[in-house]
């Protein structure tokens, strides 16, 4: 399966908090590639936290960031990418993305609660309304995530190295379809 992936980038999409970033780097190890972090190199570019950007320059620069730092990894190949969740919103993002395959880790809300209670570190969750942010994110989101090449359906807690060999497992039956896109 390895080598008939022909070095095609990996891109993990999917709401804050389904493990895109722990199942990535993981998934990196094991189909040999490097990992990133779309989200990381916005930090290092910037100098600051996701947060820090949003407070003080706005959400706005940060998808500029993000589109922009996304349009540059494409160049490369052998790459697992953890993209942030809202990756998907804006349109130019998907002509990236495109350049690989595209996974969407799907995972229920009640997990997704659970999992991002005591997080402070994302701007959009913030406040007691969490579950409705994050409610409504999926409302606008899902339809977009749906657009990926696979969907991995997370329905119960599951380590992230059950999760990684699940995705290699489904990966031969879309690998023919992503082909068709290089
Ligand atoms: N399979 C898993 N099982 C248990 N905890 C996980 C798993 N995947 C991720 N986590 C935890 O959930 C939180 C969010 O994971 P993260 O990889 O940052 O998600 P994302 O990048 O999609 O926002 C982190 O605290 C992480 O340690
Ligand atoms: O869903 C979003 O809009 C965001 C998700 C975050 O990444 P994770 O999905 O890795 O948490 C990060 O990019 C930023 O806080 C915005
Ligand atoms: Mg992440």
């Amino acid at each position: 399966m390895i080598n008939s992936l022909q070095g095609i980038n990996i891109y993990l999409i999917g709401m804050m908090g389904t493990g895109k970033t722990t199942v990535g780097k993981l998934l990196a190890q094991y189909l040999g590639y490097s990992f990133l972090d779309i989200d990381e190199v916005i930090i290092k570019i910037a100098g600051k936290s996701i947060k820090k950007i949003f407070m003080e320059e706005g959400e706005s620069t940060f998808r500029q960031l993000e589109s922009k730092t996304l349009s540059e990894v494409c160049a490369y190949t052998k790459l697992t990418i953890a993209t942030g969740g809202g990756v998907v919103m804006k349109s130019i993002n998907w002509s990236y993305l495109h350049h690989g395959l595209i996974i969407w880790l799907d995972m229920p809300l009640e997990l997704l609660y659970k999992r991002l209670l005591n997080d402070n570190s994302r701007p959009l969750l913030q406040g007691p309304d969490y579950q409705e942010k994050l409610q409504s994110l999926l409302k606008q989101r899902e339809s977009l995530y749906n657009r990926a090449d696979l969907r991995i359906k997370l329905h119960q807690e599951e380590t992230p190295e059950i999760i990684v060999s699940r995705i290699v497992d489904t990966i031969p039956s879309v690998l023919k379809n992503v082909k068709e896109k290089t």
